[in-house]
């Protein structure tokens, strides 16, 4: 029996790909094979020695110790893309309300009273007040195109907009992908100088904190809107506000509030709903409701953050995984390891990325899990797995 801990709410058609006969999940495993979550903040948990594998249904992970589980050898897996149709047309929406004032001027009407006569005077009377500004052949950046960057820049060329990207870590799949309309902008400060609008839909890490900065928006045109449904950090929220003050930036469309943004009448709040569509949490929760069982059952690593992709079909013998450092000789001491063990490999694939890497050995029959334990104290192997032949 898996046992799996769940940190949030998982939609039960990805639940459900997990069978009860092999899989207990519940919100108070105590130790749990594996952990599925979704915007929980596990940084300051303490994380079960029992945990194998940690499942992200969603796409960012700075809510998850990634660095502190690599060193363990625990995969962190998420569902890259499942949710970005979502995320997009939220994006969508966030850039429409701030360009055509749509909030202030629905909070507007719903003050209205009256007989009908007077509710039409005084609609007509205080539309001026609402005037906003088409979206089409204005200029959109948008920084990041992954899964989402990618389907906002084609959906907002497709509505008229000159669309001007920056990714200069895009994938050879996504460069394919993305329209042919979309200009590539050599760096950010290019990207801000010429924008009415900007767009992130990049992860929050290092490089990324407080990337819309405040000279950047100063240099974008007058009136411009950020729309920022990646992470609360990415946005110099100081900068913004100032700008948002002086008139500079006519919007600001945020999924993280806090304090400062909240009460802002230029600021477009969302509580982080980028993701929250039946759609998108069903996609989330069956991709790593899967990933995780694969592993879990074979070992095989697919969309882990940390670990490479290995996928290897199962033999009929027993199956060993190694999650390592990435260094020279390890396939050569754990092959030696096995053959002192008297241990035939009858498959061996192995992968590395960055500083870590995977194996995966298919032995021939079945083994005493006995024979396999001078593998976990050969140095820089991080975690050792046994699974009995199927
Ligand atoms: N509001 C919400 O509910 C949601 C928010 N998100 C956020 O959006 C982010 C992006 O999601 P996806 O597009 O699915 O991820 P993704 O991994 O497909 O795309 C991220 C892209 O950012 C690029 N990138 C990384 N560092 C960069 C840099 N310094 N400058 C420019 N580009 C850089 C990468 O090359 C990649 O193409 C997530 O990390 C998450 O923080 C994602 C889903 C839902
Ligand atoms: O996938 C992501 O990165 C998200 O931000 C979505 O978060 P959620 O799963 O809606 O808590």
């Amino acid at each position: 029996m898996y046992r799996i801990l769940t940190l949030n709410n998982i939609s039960v058609k990805g639940l459900s790909r997990l069978p009860r006969e092999s899989y207990e999940i519940s919100s108070e495993s105590s130790q749990p094979d594996a952990v599925l979550l979704r915007s929980f903040k596990m940084h300051e948990m303490e994380i079960p020695e029992t945990v194998k594998a940690i499942g992200r249904a969603g796409a960012g992970v700075n809510n998850i110790p990634v660095d502190k589980m690599s060193e363990r050898g625990v995969p962190v897996f998420n569902a890259p893309g499942a949710n970005a149709n979502a995320v997009k047309e939220l994006v969508l929406a966030g850039l429409l309300m701030a360009s055509r004032n749509i909030f202030p001027a629905m909070q507007f009407a719903q003050t209205l009273e009256g007989d009908d006569a007077t509710i039409s005077t005084a609609v007509e009377s205080g539309k001026k007040n609402y005037v906003g500004r088409e979206i089409h052949s204005k200029t959109l950046g948008v920084i990041g195109l992954g899964a989402i960057g990618l389907r906002v820049a084609n959906a907002a060329s497709a509505l008229g907009m000159k669309v001007v990207g920056y990714d200069p870590l895009i994938s050879v799949e996504n460069a394919w992908r993305l329209s042919r309309n979309i200009e590539q902008a050599v760096s950010l400060d290019h990207l801000f100088s010429q924008c009415d609008a900007v767009t992130v839909h990049v992860p929050l890490i290092e490089p990324t904190k407080g990337l819309v900065s405040k000279e950047r928006i100063e240099s974008m045109n007058d009136g411009a809107v950020i729309v920022n449904l990646a992470r609360g950090g990415i946005c110099d929220d100081e900068a913004v506000l100032a700008a948002l003050d002086s008139g500079k930036l006519s919007g600001y469309v945020i999924d993280f509030p806090n304090g400062a943004l909240l009460n802002h009448p230029k600021v477009i709040s969302f509580p982080h709903l980028g993701a929250s569509t039946g759609e998108a949490e069903e996609n989330c929760a069956i991709m790593v409701a899967d990933q995780i069982k694969e592993f879990l059952e074979d070992g095989i690593v697919r969309n882990s953050v940390n670990f490479p992709e290995v996928v290897a079909p199962r033999g009929s013998g027993d199956r060993v995984t190694l999650a390592h450092k990435n260094v020279p000789n390890m396939v050569g001491q754990i092959s030696t390891a096995l053959a002192n063990a008297g241990l035939n490999i009858a498959e061996l694939v192995n992968k590395s990325r960055g500083d870590y890497a995977y194996t995966i050995i298919d032995l021939d029959g079945s083994v005493d899990p006995a024979a396999l334990e001078p593998l976990s104290s050969i140095e820089g192997i991080l975690a050792v797995r046994h699974l009995t032949g199927k």
